[in-house]
């Protein structure tokens, strides 16, 4: 039997044409072993839709997005776009994808994969099972407020405003209480409380939802010393859940505890089963058209789409464990290599997890991963 899927393929700038490249190798190649047949449609977005068609995010592609499955995307952005009027940014196209699509909960695991502990620069014995997950809300706070700006006798002021409302933390939180049953029961709600009323909101509603899920532990962290303790002993932490620019800026600090942000896959999640499933850096422009980029966040990012869009555990395990077998053979791309170490380009490596898929079996005593 074979398994029909649609994907929409958005490449995006910068890095994000070679990293989406690799993704789609490794998610044909997975198709083959287990059975599904993928039509890619490929869309523009971000600064090569604006050079194409004078739009970040053109109808084309949200109409692609939709009738899809599920979405794979590069990453959007680059100096060249950096001046431009903020509804003409590739950024923008970013948020109106999520927000079109209403996948408000973003998952941003962060796994320690073995042998890469000294690609971090923090010592081993802190890095030791590491395993937390940030749940990022992703369609509401201050990206999406309302922002302006205005000339004042105090010269140009800026504003950018933050509002959250009780169904929207309400719907995260839940998300992330959902995903803790099924994980290690721990929950940190971190917000900015003793300052912002957003966060207090956030925090009476944490409250209140954690009364619904009895066998969950809910901690309060405030975000700085959240940014703090994450650093300071990350193998404590469980589900982390937090609101949508705190969760953006704690997920780039998290990537560091694995060994580079090239390793950093995510689910862009709704009600539904479709997702947007993207890494978590950004379009990297000092490395783009070199082929240097770590195509491994993006891969995993397709691990991710078979366990949430296609409820495929065993699919996104076996590509899961075709990474981690090819980083065990000693393959390493530039932003993980150690010195006096020959690094792989990013279509050596993608090459490289296809032939640890194909060879890949799968350990009957692992758990099947508990799925939302
Ligand atoms: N989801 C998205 O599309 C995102 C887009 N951006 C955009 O990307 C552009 C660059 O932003 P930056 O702040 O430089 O963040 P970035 O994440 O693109 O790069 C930060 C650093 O990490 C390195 N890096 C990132 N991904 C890598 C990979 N796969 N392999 C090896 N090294 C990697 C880069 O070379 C750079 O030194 C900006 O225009 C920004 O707006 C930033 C974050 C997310
Ligand atoms: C456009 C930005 C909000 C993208 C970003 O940094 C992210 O989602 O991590
Ligand atoms: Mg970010």
């Amino acid at each position: 039997m074979t398994r029909p899927k649609r994907i929409a393929v958005l490449p995006g700038d910068g890095i994000g044409p070679e990293i989406v490249e690799e993704g789609v190798k490794v998610m044909k190649a997975a198709g083959e072993r287990f059975g599904y047949h993928f039509e890619i449609d490929f869309g523009w977005i971000g600064g090569s839709a604006i050079d194409r068609l004078k739009n970040p995010l053109p109808q084309e592609t949200l109409t692609l997005c939709h009738q899809a499955d599920a979405v794979l995307l590069g990453a959007v952005g680059g100096p060249r776009w950096d001046q431009h009027p903020p509804a003409l940014r590739p950024e923008k196209a970013l948020l109106g994808l999520r927000k079109e699509l209403d996948l408000f909960a973003n998952l941003r695991p962060t796994t320690l994969f073995p042998g890469l502990e000294d690609s971090s620069t923090l010592k081993p014995e802190v890095l030791k099972g590491v395993d937390f997950l940030v749940v990022r809300e992703l369609t509401g706070g201050i990206y999406f407020g309302e922002k302006f700006t205005e000339d004042t006798p105090a010269g140009e002021k800026a504003t950018d405003t933050l509002v959250y409302s009780e169904t929207e933390v309400e719907r995260i939180l839940r998300r992330a209480f959902d995903i803790a049953q099924l994980r290690g029961k721990k929950v940190t709600s971190v917000d900015k409380a003793n300052v912002l009323e957003s966060s207090r909101l956030w925090r009476k509603v944490a409250d209140r939802v954690a009364k619904d899920y009895p066998d969950v532990e809910l901690t309060h962290l405030l975000v700085d010393n959240c940014a703090m303790q994450m650093i300071r002993r990350p193998a404590d932490f469980d589900v982390v859940v937090t609101e949508n620019m705190f969760g953006d800026i704690l997920s780039d600090e998290a990537a560091i505890l694995t060994g580079s942000i090239g390793l950093l896959p995510s689910a862009s999640l709704g009600e539904g089963h479709q997702g947007l499933y993207e890494p978590v850096h950004g379009s990297a422009p000092d490395i783009a058209g070199q082929g240097v980029a770590n195509p491994i966040a993006t891969i995993l990012s397709v691990a991710l789409m078979f366990r949430y869009s296609f409820h495929d555990d065993t699919v996104a395990k076996a590509i899961e464990g075709a990474v981690t077998d090819t980083l065990a053979s000693g393959a390493r791309t530039m932003d993980l290599v150690s010195t006096g170490r020959l690094a792989y380009s990013t279509e050596e490596f993608g090459d490289k997890v296809v032939e640890a898929l194909n060879k890949y079996q799968p350990d009957p005593t692992l758990p099947v991963e508990a799925m939302m």
